[in-house]
Order: C-alpha cells, then structure tokens, then sequence
C-alpha cells in the first residue's frame, strides 16, 4: 500500500540532520519494499522567508494527505524579534493543533555506548528506559485569552491561560495507561496539583482512570520534586504523563541523562495514528551549517514512524539496531565524544548508519 511521507527540514541544523534521516528511510523504503513516497515542503523561517507565513496552506494541506511528516526544527534568531503569530515556533505549533497531535511520546533510552556521554554517574542511568508521554495541544500553550495588555494605571501585563477540558485530559491519561501496559505497568502522573486547580482535574481524572487499567501502578508526583528525581534517580519511571509546559522542560532534562539532546527523538500522534516525528531538539543556531549536529535524534524518529504511524515494526527495529552498531563502532559525533570515541560529522554519521543497515 502507497504511503506518502511529509519531510519538513525547517530552520538551523534543520536540513542537515533530515537530509540523513532520509536517506535512511529510502533505504529501508527499498529494503523492505515499503512503497513510501516522500515529498517536502517549508515550515518555520524558512517558509517565512519564501512566502511571509511559518505554515503556509500548501505545508498544511501536505501535511493533511501526508501518513507521516518527518520534521527537523525550527527557529533562529533571525526570527526572534517577530510578533508571536509571525515566528517559525508558529509553525510547528500549527500543524500540532491542525492535526490535533495532541499525543506526544518522548522516549528517553541510554544506549550502554553511551553511559559516560551522560553528566550523571554511570550506575545511576544504566539501563535507563523511560517514556514521557506530553499532552501537547491543550494547556498553557494553547489557552485563551493570551496576550500583552495595558493595565489602567499604564504598565504593560503579559498572560497566559492554563486550562484543560476534561476530555483532553482523559484522551492523553489513555495513551498513557496503554502506552504503561505495553512497558514496565507504571505510570506517573505529574502535576502540580498543590497550586493550580487545572491540575488538581488532572489528578483527578488520572485517577478515575485507573478502575480502567487495573494491571497498572498510578503515582502522583508534583513537578519540581519530578524534575528532581529525574536526576537524583531516574530509574524510578517507567512511563511520564503530563501537560504540555512540564512535559515540554522535563523532556530536555531527561534528554540530557541520556548523553545528548542530539539522541531524543519523538512521535506527536492524532486519534488515527496520524503523526509528525522529529529530534526533540531545536534548530540549534549555534552550530548550524558546521555539518557536526548529530543526526541520530532524526534517525531514531524516523524509527518511531515506521512503527507508530507505519506499522512497519521490521523496518523500525533495523533502523534501532543500525544505530546501536554505529555507536558500538565507537562513531561519535561532537555532542556525545569521549575520549575513546572517533569523532565523525552529521553526514558520516548517517552514512555509517547507512552501511550498518
Ligand atoms: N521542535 C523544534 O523545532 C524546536 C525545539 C526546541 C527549540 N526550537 C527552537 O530552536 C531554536 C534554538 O533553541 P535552543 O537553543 O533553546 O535549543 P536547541 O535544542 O536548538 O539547542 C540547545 C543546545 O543543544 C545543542 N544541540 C541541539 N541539538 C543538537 C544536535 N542534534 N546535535 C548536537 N547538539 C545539539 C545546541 O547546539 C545547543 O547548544 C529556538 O528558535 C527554539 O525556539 C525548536
Ligand atoms: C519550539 C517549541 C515550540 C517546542 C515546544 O515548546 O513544544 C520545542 O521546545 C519542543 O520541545 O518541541
Ligand atoms: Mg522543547
């Protein structure tokens, strides 16, 4: 069956890392007799730049007809200075809610290569396997009314709103519950119910749910003390679930146990499985256009998509292992050298992972 993949390079190391994790993917296209079809659009600056608009219509009707969208990142501080609706972010948080991507699983593994990459001690994050699963359409992001306003006595209030319907917070709590039962049965429910009554409703609801997933272990744990544990020991967790906002920083932190920011990748995905994968990195300005960005976070969502929106497990798996292999041979890109490593660029990167496949 025909299956047409969306493949939106944006800005910054944008377009240096999926240019690898395409070709990756034509390998296992033709390795596997997939029938994948690839086309590609703008997004962020760089369709800022082309058409004064981070999403135009033609992206967004592309990503609509599209089974799966491969995205690097966007942003930079070409950019920064625009109105909020005007920035690259836009973009990328359009398709999100025009697709309703509202579920966002954000794998954190340490690859055993890997453990002295990690800045904590080795025993404290071997075998680390943890699954953040972030509402990502609702919440703070996305609540009304939001904005910049002049208060009466003349000084400027910037807001925002943190709300959630109850039927947001259920449809993430069961992608989680489910995602629970599939791993390790423990789900951690994060919050900070002891101050914002939108979370004391996500409480509540996780809670409920539970009389649904019997065979599954439900916590509860405020954020900061979450943001803790995550580095105090972070083989407590097997599965996270939270809103947007905490998910958003508490999957950076976790990214780091794991050696690199350059190794997390992700699945944003709709009620049909529909969904967009990319690194949970950014564009990273700073060393765009150097060709030493490690492609792996790409490489490794590219994976996620073969298996989450594809049902290509195969393909996913060889993908999976390519990886792991190139690391055993010791390639390392700048991010996650060590002293034994061999450095290598974005491209040999994804060219060793090429030939491992
Ligand atoms: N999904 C996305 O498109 C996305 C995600 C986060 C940030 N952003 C945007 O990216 C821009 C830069 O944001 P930031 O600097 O806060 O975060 P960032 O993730 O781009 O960079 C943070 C640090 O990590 C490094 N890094 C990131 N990815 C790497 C990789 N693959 N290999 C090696 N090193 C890597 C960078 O060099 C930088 O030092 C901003 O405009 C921001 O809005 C986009
Ligand atoms: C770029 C930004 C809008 C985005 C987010 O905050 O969701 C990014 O940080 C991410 O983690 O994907
Ligand atoms: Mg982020």
């Amino acid at each position: 069956m025909p299956r047409n993949i969306l493949l939106l390079p944006g800005d910054g190391i944008g377009p240096e890392i999926v240019a690898e994790a395409e070709k990756v993917l034509r390998k296992v296209n033709d390795d596997f007799k997939l029938d994948l079809h690839f086309e590609s659009a703008l997004v962020g600056g760089a369709a800022l730049d082309e058409h004064d608009d981070p999403l135009p219509d033609e992206t967004l009707d592309k990503g609509r007809k599209a089974d799966a969208i491969l995205l690097g990142a966007v942003g930079g501080p070409k950019w920064d200075g625009l109105p909020m609706a005007k920035r690259p972010e836009k973009g990328l948080l359009g398709l999100r809610s025009n697709l309703e991507l509202f579920a966002n699983l954000r794998p954190a593994i340490l690859y055993p290569q890997l453990a002295s990459a990690s800045s904590l001690k080795p025993e404290v994050v071997s075998g680390l396997d943890i699954m953040i699963v972030r509402e990502l359409t609702g919440g703070i992001y996305f609540g009304q009314p939001r904005g910049i306003r002049n208060l009466e006595h003349g000084e400027r209030q910037g807001y925002n709103t943190y709300a959630y319907t109850e039927s947001e917070i259920r449809r993430i709590g069961r992608v989680a519950f489910e995602t629970a039962q599939q791993r390790g049965k423990k789900l951690c429910s994060v919050d900070k119910a002891n101050v914002l009554e939108v979370t004391v409703m996500w409480r509540e609801i996780m809670e409920d749910l539970k009389r649904e997933y019997p065979d599954v272990e439900l916590t509860h744990m405020y954020v900061d003390n979450a943001a803790m544990q995550l580095v105090r020991a972070p083989k407590q967790f097997d599965v996270i679930v939270t809103g947007n906002m905490f998910g958003d920083i508490l999957s950076d932190e976790a990214a780091m146990l794991t050696g690199s920011i350059g190794m997390l990748p992700s699945a944003s995905l709709n009620s049909d499985k529909q969904g967009m994968y990319e690194p949970c990195h950014g564009s990273a300005p700073d060393i765009a256009g150097q060709g030493i960005a490690n492609p792996l976070a790409t490489i490794l969502s590219a994976a996620m998509m073969l298996r989450y929106s594809l049902d290509e497990e195969e393909a996913a798996q060889a993908i999976e292992a390519a990886v792991s292999k190139v690391l055993d041979q010791g390639l390392r890109t700048a991010d996650i050298m060590s002293e034994d490593g061999k450095k290598v660029s974005t491209r040999e990167m994804g060219e060793a992972v090429l030939s491992a496949l």
